[in-house]
């Protein structure tokens, strides 16, 4: 019945799909991710612009200097570890909240973003924030943005304050001078003279428009939730979730990326909600063909999708139709291991017979446009994290949000099975994806499943290389400088 395209896609880019109308983030769409992202919220201080900073920088733009930053020596860090999947989240985040953000301006800040000099610079200014002061970089960054005429937004001087690694306010700072230097260029006699009257007519109500204007931009930075402070704030410390699984690695030092692990799916605020005209259930007295026997185990993996019985059916809890739903969402008998050559895996610490439930695969469902606005930067950094959802409706991302899931690495011999399930509601936009045993499973066996992909398209984890050929060179730098490639 449903055709299941289970791969963990990677994004072809599209160059006519243009982002014109992405709602922000402000939005009262009550759904699990926003209650999740709502709870982290937190009001922080934002020091008032000062006049002597503009000043000091509007000088600045007229006498900068280059900066000097050190070479960094190759293995301080390297690339991997600096684009963290929170990192990268937290950056893909804040371009969707860019309400006119167009593929043009996507490709442009997503390059700025992950282009080396400005990796190095903001590492090494994370090391040394003394060190770097006022720079013509960092000016020619703004300029860039302010002379392509991009309109101003609270969210896209956010973004360039991701790339540069200073805060919004600085970076605002900079912006406005470029707009009073470039104001005050345009301006002929006779607008200045009626400017000045215009002051000495209204003088009080000029500085009460202004005030107010400060004061609305100012709750609107304070509004920027606190999670993103890590791009441009070096004193932010991440506060996320432990992670709920056992974790080993016998085979190099590498850690478990920084993830936020989640035990439902988290629905993106642009997706909307299941339909509540597909939230029905049945009587159970006609329903012998349950796609389960009666120790709970699937005996029917040529289904299209399970049906589980729900809160509108007859039956309660006990009902043989329900097995995924009262099975453990955080199965403490698998485990995330380090593999040879495939990066991180999962095992089975226990033996799985044929036919159990595994795991649920979670994520964030996304749809199209912004899997597209994401695509740019996962692009430009090889990671394939999309698992797509029945029909082309919706895609399912669990670069960051996720389960163990995210860790099931890809074989044509794979021992799980996927298939599409549904418990309260029956919306093919929002199905689920279960994972089933397709055979008895030994003990400290690695689970796989079939991302029905060839086995070549992988690239070893450590050698990732740029998807987009216009960038191919300069991410073969980054990745010799992060120390990838000899
Ligand atoms: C969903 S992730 C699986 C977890 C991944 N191994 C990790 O360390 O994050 C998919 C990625 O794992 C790697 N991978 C999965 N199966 C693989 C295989 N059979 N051979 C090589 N790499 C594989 C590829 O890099 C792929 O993009």
């Amino acid at each position: 019945m449903t055709k299941m395209n289970n791969k963990f896609n990677k994004k072809k880019k599209d160059n006519n799909n243009q982002f014109t109308t992405i709602k922000t983030t402000n939005n009262n769409n009550s759904n699990s991710y926003q209650n999740s992202y709502n709870s982290r919220r937190s009001n922080r201080i934002i020091k008032n612009i000062n006049n002597n900073n503009l000043n000091n920088l509007n000088n600045l733009i007229i006498n900068s200097t280059i900066p000097i930053i050190p070479t960094i020596p190759i293995s301080e860090y390297n690339l991997k570890s600096y684009f963290t999947p929170r990192i990268v989240y937290l950056w893909i985040k804040n371009l969707e909240s860019i309400t006119y953000l167009t593929q043009e301006l996507n490709e442009r800040l997503n390059s700025d973003f992950i282009s080396l000099e400005w990796v190095r610079f903001r590492e090494y200014l994370k090391n040394n924030p003394d060190q770097i002061t006022d720079s013509n970089f960092e000016v020619n960054l703004v300029k860039k943005y302010y002379f392509l005429n991009y309109e101003y937004s609270i969210e896209l001087i956010q973004a360039i304050s991701a790339i540069m690694f200073r805060s919004p306010i600085y970076v605002k700072g900079i912006w406005d001078s470029l707009d009073k230097k470039n104001n005050n260029n345009n301006n002929d006699d006779s607008t200045a003279m009626t400017n000045i009257n215009d002051i000495l007519d209204s003088n009080s109500k000029i500085l009460q428009d202004v005030y107010e204007k400060i004061t609305q931009i100012e709750k609107k930075f304070m509004e920027f939730d606190l999670q993103y402070e890590e791009l441009w704030n070096f004193k932010f410390i991440a506060n996320v979730n432990a992670i709920p699984y056992s974790i080993f690695n016998d085979v190099d030092s590498e850690k478990l990326p920084i993830l936020e692990f989640t035990f439902e799916n988290l629905i993106h605020w642009d997706v909307g909600s299941p339909d509540e005209d597909y939230n029905y259930g049945c009587t159970c007295k006609d329903n012998f063909d349950y796609p389960f026997n009666k120790n709970g185990k699937l005996i029917r993996s040529d289904i299209g999708a399970i049906y589980e019985c729900n809160s509108f059916c007859g039956c309660n809890f006990t009902c043989p139709n329900r097995i995924i739903q009262n099975s453990n969402n955080c199965n403490k008998n698998l485990q995330i291991f380090k593999t040879e050559n495939k990066g991180w895996g999962v095992r089975t610490l226990k033996p799985i017979k044929e036919g159990s439930f595994v795991m649920e695969h979670l994520g964030e469902i996304i749809n199209h446009q912004t899997s597209e606005i994401r695509s740019v930067c996962y692009d430009k950094l090889n990671i394939m994290t999309y698992f797509d959802l029945d029909y082309g409706y919706n895609k399912k991302n669990s670069n960051y949000w996720c389960n163990i899931s995210r860790f099931l690495n890809h074989s044509c011999d794979a021992n799980l099975v996927t298939i599409p399930f549904f418990v309260e509601h029956k919306d093919i936009r929002f199905q689920r994806i279960a994972f089933f045993a397709q055979r008895d499973i030994p003990k400290n066996s690695e689970i796989t499943v079939d991302y029905k992909i060839h086995d070549d398209d992988f690239l070893p984890i450590s050698s990732a290389e740029s998807a987009d050929s216009e960038n191919r060179d300069e991410l073969e730098e980054v990745l010799e400088y992060a120390g990838y490639k000899k």
